[in-house]
């Protein structure tokens, strides 16, 4: 079922539908002013739920909730069962969670980010994936520099490097503003990248300001008076 209603503070644009998550009824308030309330969405395998908003509508406190780092946002979220047995939040092996700010550490060199990223993942990946994950996304001669010597772009890189590998049980994105600081051939590679995991049963959730155009993405938008 495809819904569109505009619920006070935000208009919502998806079908609502048991997915392989599930929001409902989600409402956020920050010193006394109501990010979103109402707010009910669900993602499917193989969608792009792009979430679009103004600047400070809320966008990141909603991912950070959804992947369970934040709590100042009421209301359910429920997990489907490849992702979790009881629908409660499910470990973080399971989706690669990008936040605005690149988790990388600077005095780590990319290579070493990459294999600190897999490590927590559990993953036994073989040195010269990660290696070829660096060279896809343009770090090749950069992989033994500490990270901090990298421009913006290229610390954004790193933390795009992973989504790379290719990790079978990882079948959720979640990506905060993942085009930030990219130059235009970066812009595209990325974009081609999450609508071929799309396309193979991938979900992915993501903000951006930047436009996409693909059959697989539904906008949510929060923060807008139509
Ligand atoms: N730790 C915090 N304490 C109080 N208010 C906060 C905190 N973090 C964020 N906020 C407020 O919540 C609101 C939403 O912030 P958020 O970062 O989620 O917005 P956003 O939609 O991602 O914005 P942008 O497009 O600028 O990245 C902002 O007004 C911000 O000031």
């Amino acid at each position: 079922m495809t819904f569109g209603r505009y619920n006070g503070r935000g208009f919502i644009l998806g079908r609502y539908m048991q997915g392989i998550v599930q929001a409902d009824k989600l409402y956020c308030e920050r010193d006394d002013r109501v990010l979103f309330e109402q707010l009910s969405f669900a993602v499917e395998s193989g969608e792009i739920l792009h979430i679009k908003g103004p600047n400070g509508a809320g966008k990141t406190t909603l991912l950070r909730r959804i992947v369970g780092l934040s709590w100042v946002v009421d209301g359910t979220i429920t997990w489907g069962a490849d992702f979790s047995a009881d629908g409660q939040q499910p470990d973080g092996q399971r989706f690669w969670y990008l936040a605005h700010r690149p988790a990388v550490t600077l005095q780590l060199t990319p290579l070493e980010n990459l294999a600190f990223s897999v490590a927590l993942h559990n993953a036994d990946v073989d040195e010269s994936l990660l290696w070829q994950a660096l060279d896809t996304v343009g770090l090749r001669g950069y992989e033994d520099v500490p990270s901090g010597s990298l421009s913006a772009g290229q610390q954004r890189r790193v933390a795009l490097s992973k989504l790379y590998l290719d990790l079978p049980d990882v079948r959720l994105w979640v990506l905060d503003e993942p085009f930030t600081a990219l130059d235009v051939s970066a812009v595209a590679q990325l974009e081609k990248r999450i609508e071929a995991f799309a396309d193979t049963g991938g979900s992915v959730i993501m903000t951006s300001h930047h436009g996409l155009n693909h059959t697989a993405v539904r906008e949510l938008q929060i923060g807008v008076r139509p």
